[in-house]
């Protein structure tokens, strides 16, 4: 894609002017992060866990995060409904497989969840390696100092970013929530996967002259995801790509 930080900045307003829901079944100490960092790009969040609620919560949900982090049986029953109802319906669903590669139980629900086909999988390096394999059609993106998007034997390189996420619990799972939303204005899944970790990225560089620590870096981060547009994009945006 030519301009990246342009048609991130273009998806970013789409997303405010659609507002669509994204539901997110994550883990127990992102919750209040993802969502705030959710209504702050202009999504609308849910939460519920009940297994019972998810064919009415799909229903209206334009896409799905799923997060393995903290499982427990209910919220283990609650995904799979879930990503059944939405591969049923082929709206687009994000696996962020937490520390899949300690647990083997995880591991296995995890690849349950592959051959549902996920749009993409977000995660640390260990946790791509393990799940790759089963997921052959997934955008995979590996954060890190620097993010990757890899998909079809191409890859996208985000350089945005700062060390201060992470010293912030969630930064890495909210990021999987913003890509769900980039997912409901963008077909292509890499190129809504790149431009979600650009906005992620960018918001951190322009929260940072804003922190003294963690705690103030964590609401500035919030402020700069709800004020981000396209000029700053292009002014600060750090892409490179293979393929
Ligand atoms: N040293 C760094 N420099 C720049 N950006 C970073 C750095 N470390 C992490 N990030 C950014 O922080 C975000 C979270 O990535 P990280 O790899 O820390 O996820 P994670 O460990 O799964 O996070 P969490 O589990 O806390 O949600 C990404 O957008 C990534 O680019
Ligand atoms: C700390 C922690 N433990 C389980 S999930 C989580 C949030 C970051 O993945
Ligand atoms: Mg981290």
């Amino acid at each position: 894609m030519q301009n990246l930080p342009r048609h991130a900045g273009t998806l970013l307003m789409r997303i405010r002017e659609n507002a669509p829901r994204v539901h997110c079944l994550t883990n127990a100490v992102v919750k209040e992060l993802t969502a705030d960092g959710l209504t702050a790009i202009g999504a609308i969040p849910s939460m519920t866990e009940n297994a019972d609620e998810m064919p009415d919560f799909m229903d209206v949900s334009k896409a799905l995060l799923v997060n393995l982090g903290t499982l427990d049986p209910a919220r283990t029953e609650a995904i799979k409904t879930a990503v059944s109802l939405m591969a049923a319906a082929q709206k687009p669903f994000i696996i962020d497989p937490v520390k899949v590669e300690i647990s083997e139980s995880r591991l296995a629900l995890a690849h349950t969840l592959c051959a549902q086909r996920p749009a993409a999988i977000r995660g640390n390096a260990a946790e791509i390696a393990a799940l790759a394999p089963s997921a052959p059609s997934a955008a995979l993106v590996t954060t890190g100092a620097d993010d990757t998007i890899r998909w079809g034997g191409k890859s996208i390189t985000v350089h945005n970013g700062d060390p201060l996420m992470g010293y912030v619990t969630g930064t890495g799972c909210l990021s999987g929530g913003v890509i769900a939303a980039f997912l409901t204005v963008e077909e292509d899944r890499m190129i809504a996967a790149a431009c979600a970790m650009l906005v992620m990225g960018v918001a951190a560089e322009i929260a940072r002259p804003q922190a003294r620590g963690p705690g103030t870096f964590r609401a500035a981060l919030l402020d700069a995801l709800y004020s981000l547009d396209t000029e700053t994009l292009i002014q600060h945006g750090r892409i490179s790509q293979n393929g």
